[in-house]
């Protein structure tokens, strides 16, 4: 069974996300600029365990739908609901990265991934050892002592992991999260990202800008239309796990890279 199957035969009991004929407006600066309607009647469902990409033309909304689940905004219409719950605001059952790796500066990287349960009070010897084995976890046992601008770009990608994961999220919402990294950190990423999600199956809604990686990753891939943003097609990544940069050079893979290509050029 391919995981698009199994995420399928999940997804009869209970979705991890659920996005129903969702509208967001923004209003215009001005008086005389007009309001910009971003999302209108979006629907989409995740299965629980599924990596989902998000692909689509440039301003088609899909931050806007990333910050509604993350519970940054709120919907003007319509559902967002996480794990069958309408996200009313931000929460630790939710991890968000964004393409610049959220960390403090004057924090060691230890501190950085602790600092979420010691804002909740919820700092102890378990959490403190959690966090050190998610360092080693992410290859950075040795630099758990260093300041972020001691890091190079992919060790503080996975310091930013690290800070996420210690939270136990069951969902994890990532912005673009590679998309300013070195062709070669990508690549790396990219494999400890899978390596990740393959050991630990978490909920992934991945935006991304880049037809490969959205093949490479994707269980589905949704490809949203712009302005107003809706769904425009949600193909199905039926390529075997675990997955590795060689599946990029399989026929199928290109088909695929095709297909995705196709729904998005039909898009202009
Ligand atoms: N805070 C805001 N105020 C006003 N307009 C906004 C705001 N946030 C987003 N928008 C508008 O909503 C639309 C969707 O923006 P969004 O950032 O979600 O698109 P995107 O698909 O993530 O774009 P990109 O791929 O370029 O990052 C755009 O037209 C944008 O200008």
């Amino acid at each position: 069974m391919t995981t698009t199957q199994q995420a399928r035969a999940g997804a009869g009991t209970r979705p991890a996300v659920e996005i129903i004929g969702v509208r967001k407006q923004f209003a215009g600066r001005s008086r005389r600029a007009p309001a910009r309607l971003a999302l209108d009647g979006f629907d989409l469902t995740v299965a629980p365990g599924e990596f989902l990409c998000l692909l689509g033309p440039s301003g088609c909304g899909k931050s806007t739908l990333l910050n509604m689940l993350a519970g940054f905004s709120h919907p003007d219409g319509g559902e967002v609901l996480v794990d069958e719950r309408p996200v009313t605001g931000p929460g630790p059952d939710r991890g968000v990265l964004f393409q610049t790796p959220m960390l403090f500066p004057w924090l060691s990287v230890l501190d950085n991934v602790l600092y979420g349960p010691r804002a909740r009070h919820e700092l102890d010897a378990e959490t403190r050892g959690r966090a050190v084995e998610l360092l080693e976890t992410v290859g950075l046992g040795d630099a758990r002592d260093a300041y972020p601008h001691e890091l190079s770009g992919g060790m503080r990608h996975r310091a930013a992991f690290a800070r996420v994961l210690v939270n136990r999220p069951r969902l994890l919402l990532m912005d673009e999260p590679f998309g300013a990294l070195d062709a070669i950190t990508r690549v790396a990423m990219q494999r400890f990202l899978l390596d990740l999600w393959q050991r630990d199956r978490i909920t992934i809604v991945f935006v991304t800008h880049d037809v490969e990686e959205a093949a490479l990753l994707g269980d589905r891939v949704c490809v949203m239309s712009g302005s107003p943003g809706r769904t425009r097609a949600v193909i199905d990544i039926d390529l075997p796990r675990p997955r590795g940069i060689a599946d990029t050079e399989t026929l199928e893979f290109v088909r695929l890279k095709r297909q995705i290509r196709e729904a998005l050029d039909n898009e202009h």
